[in-house]
């Protein structure tokens, strides 16, 4: 089943024309990267998915249901999550409560709970710590169990890797592949070893356009072309 479908959306800021008329799919159960430089458009993606910013043309469809214009809340409900860049811990609160809050179905804290912290063995021992004395990697770690939490059928993660030492970002790893046997994954990344571990098949941006797709099993042929662009 394809659970998310963008088609040849074309997305602003004001004037500035910053997705011009991107395509990609979803299927469920699949890990998607969507690779490329700075500033090339994939957070704008994400946002454009969610209708944070809502596209000027094209559209955007969850399980083939048109959710193009309608408010974030609503995409929300249909089963997307966000795990945006700066990650948006609740700093104040502890992890235990940061995990409570995003639990959609309240009858089932309790479980949900359970299963965040059987999945996440490392996060039981901070879980009365507030969220805001963790580190960056600890932090991604909830800010990803918050995520499976949530029982979200699509979760939109935005470089998880960023400013993370190396062995940090192994462990992250090791999370987002725990969870993408509950929910899919669309992935923003920058590392690229790390984005063709991690996803099935990838979309490669270049100024706001698809250049390159395809699964991630083939790309060690194409592997020079998109290192270029990821350098160029
Ligand atoms: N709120 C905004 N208003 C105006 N321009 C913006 C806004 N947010 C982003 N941009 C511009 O849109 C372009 C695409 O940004 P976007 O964040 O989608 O890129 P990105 O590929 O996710 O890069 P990064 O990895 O740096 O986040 C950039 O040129 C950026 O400067």
């Amino acid at each position: 089943m394809t659970l998310l479908e963008v088609d040849d959306v074309h997305t602003y800021y004001g004037q500035s024309h910053i997705l011009e008329g991107v395509s990609l799919t979803v299927e469920a159960g699949e890990t998607v990267a969507l690779i490329g430089r700075n500033g090339v458009g994939k957070t704008t993606t994400l946002r454009t998915i969610l209708q944070l910013t809502a596209p000027r043309r094209g559209s955007v469809r969850i399980r083939g249901e048109d959710v193009t214009g309608l408010g974030t809340h609503d995409v929300a409900r249909r089963g997307l999550g966000w795990i945006p860049e700066d990650r948006r811990m609740f700093s104040e609160l502890s992890v235990e409560e940061n995990l409570r809050i995003a639990v959609k179905d309240t009858d089932r804290v309790g479980g949900k709970l359970a299963h965040a912290f059987e999945v996440f063995p490392d996060l039981e021992q901070f879980r009365d710590k507030k969220a805001g004395a963790l580190s960056g990697g600890q932090q991604q770690m909830v800010a990803i169990a918050r995520g499976l939490v949530g029982d979200n059928d699509l979760l939109l993660v935005d470089e998880p890797s960023e400013g993370l030492a190396p062995l940090i970002v192994e462990t992250v790893a090791e999370s987002l592949r725990r969870v993408s046997s509950d929910t899919s994954l669309l992935l923003v990344e920058q590392n690229f070893p790390l984005a063709m571990d991690l996803a099935d098949r990838f979309y490669l941006l270049d100024n706001g356009q698809v250049v390159e797709q395809g699964s991630t099993d083939d790309v060690s042929r194409e592997d020079e072309q998109i290192r270029r662009h990821l350098s160029a």
